[in-house]
């Protein structure tokens, strides 16, 4: 059984290194954002999230987390504008999470965890496939949005109450006509950088783009992420929370910001 990797004690974020030494690398994610040592750049542009609702496609327990899926062989759900150059195509959106409300985001602000992150992946159409940009400097972009404790997000609740069809690894169903946009805040203004996947094989192919407004998720919500399994059907069982990696040194990147 190839040694995979995880979340636990032996297979986690301290032992990346050892199968992906990029792990130690010099743009990896996520990291603490600092506000006050982040830079206005009048020169950022407003971000244009275009997302066409009949896009969407299924939902699959991956054992790491869950994602929605998104039909990308047009131009009909695009990222423009922001820091990036170009046309983005929307391929998937994941959530990372704690096992109780005090942890769970990647990102964190001045030192704070948020107790969930949305992360909306987006790939650069100058590559042919997400695959092949996957491993280009300027291949994704990520949109990583805050989940703060408050009242109870009836968008989100849509995600939510498709997570009992998808307990354990590898499940999936399918999940159509759902506007990503609505998981998205009232305001658009965000940080940036460049960084990586934030888990295996962490390549070094994200332009970061986090949103500083969060959206609401409930106790009760919360509750939902955590009725997941990392664990398959016939395997011994494991809740899936605590799914995230904690933040990256920042080896002298600077953070931008779209605001005053
Ligand atoms: C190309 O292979 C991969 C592998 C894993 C993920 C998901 C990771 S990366 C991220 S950001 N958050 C996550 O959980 C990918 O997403 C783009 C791409
Ligand atoms: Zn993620």
């Amino acid at each position: 059984m190839s040694h995979g990797w995880g979340y636990g004690p032996s297979d986690g974020p301290d032992n990346w290194c050892n199968g992906f030494p990029i792990a130690n690398g010099p743009r990896q994610s996520p990291i603490d954002i600092i506000p006050g040592q982040t830079s206005y750049d009048s020169a950022l542009k407003p971000l244009k999230l275009k997302y066409d609702p009949s896009n969407s496609i299924d939902i699959l327990n991956n054992g790491h987390s869950f994602q929605v899926g998104f039909v990308d062989d047009t131009d009909s759900s695009t990222l423009t504008g922001g820091p990036i150059t170009g046309t983005y195509r929307l391929k998937q959106f994941h959530f990372h999470w704690g096992a109780s409300d005090d942890r769970g985001s990647e990102h964190t602000v001045n030192g704070i965890k948020f107790p969930c992150e949305l992360h909306l992946v987006h790939w650069n159409t100058k590559y042919p496939s997400f695959g092949e940009a996957a491993s280009e400097p300027d291949g994704l972009a990520v949109v990583g949005v805050f989940l703060k404790i408050g009242a109870a997000n009836p968008r989100l609740q849509k995600v939510l109450d498709a997570l009992g069809a998808i307990k354990s690894k590898g499940k999936q169903t399918t999940f159509s006509n759902f506007d990503a946009k609505t998981l998205l805040p009232g305001s658009l203004d965000y940080w940036t950088y460049d960084g990586s996947l934030t888990t295996p094989p962490l390549l070094e192919s994200v332009t970061w783009i986090v949103l500083k407004e969060p959206i609401s998720v409930s106790p009760t919500q919360m509750g939902k992420f955590r009725s997941l399994m990392f664990s398959g059907d016939g395997e011994a069982p494991c809740c899936m929370q605590d799914n995230y990696r904690p933040p990256q040194p920042l080896k002298g990147r600077k953070v931008r910001r779209s605001f005053k």
